[in-house]
């Protein structure tokens, strides 16, 4: 048992029987859930109610980037739905972000945490240069999420190979979430920027979100139990 499940377990399903059938073998106490733009985009905001009134926190993860007003209006309607964690690109600038900590200031300590993408996990250094990014990954994590603090924001989305950097230049307090999770001999997938639970917790990450590795896994909830053993 947990008080502060550090994995983040993301429901990416195609229908929501699925999905709900897999959530009714998990226990609160032992994970968050994470829905995405697959479940959501089927299913909506009553998808998302049913897993908070069955006690689960959830990160509503839509990626928002949009101009600051846009997205400030949607953080707060993602407050009112009552998620735990909710998130945007940092690659919609300092003025996205600020809207959207300033949209949810007026929920007080019932706001969700606000955090931002960096550079997604299931990307390569090489491919930054396609987007006209000359700097190292390192480098351009490290800047985004710069941005991000110095925005008012919780905290960022990057992979656990940039954590401990990030840990020891924006302290202690800013929430790292780390993606491109696999526990040793579990398959990638289109993921590049890859670390064990293990391992991701020891550079820093505070919250793991997995998805295939649990959900594809003969025993889902095995699988879980067993990364949350190794933390
Ligand atoms: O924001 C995210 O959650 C996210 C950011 C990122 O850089 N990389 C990334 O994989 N994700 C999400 O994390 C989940 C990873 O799933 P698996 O690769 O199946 O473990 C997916 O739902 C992605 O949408």
């Amino acid at each position: 048992m947990q008080n502060d499940p550090k994995v983040l377990i993301a429901l990416d399903f195609n229908d929501a029987e699925t999905a709900l059938s897999f959530v009714s073998e998990l226990d609160a106490s032992q994970c968050r859930l994470k829905v995405g733009k697959e479940l959501f985009t089927s299913f909506g905001p009553q998808f998302v109610q049913r897993l908070i009134d069955q006690g689960f926190d959830v990160f509503l993860d839509l990626k928002f980037h949009d101009i600051p007003n846009t997205v400030a209006k949607a953080v707060a309607a993602a407050a009112d739905l009552g998620v735990w964690m909710v998130n945007v690109h940092a690659g919609g600038g300092s003025r996205m972000m600020k809207a959207a900590a300033e949209a949810l200031k007026p929920y007080g300590d019932k706001a969700p945490l606000l955090i931002a993408v960096t550079m997604l996990t299931s990307m390569e250094e090489g491919e930054l240069a396609e987007m006209g990014v000359t700097r190292s990954a390192e480098e351009h994590v490290l800047s985004l999420a710069r941005l991000a603090q110095a925005s008012g924001l919780d905290g960022v989305v990057c992979s656990a190979r940039e954590a401990s950097l990030l840990k020891s230049e924006l302290g202690k307090e800013f929430k790292l979430v780390t993606p491109g999770i696999r526990p040793a001999g579990s398959d990638k997938g289109d993921q590049k920027r890859v670390m064990t639970p293990a391992e991701a917790v020891a550079a820093g990450s505070d919250y793991l979100v997995i998805g295939r590795p649990i959900t594809q896994a003969d025993s889902p909830l095995q699988a879980l139990v067993a990364i949350n053993a190794t933390l």
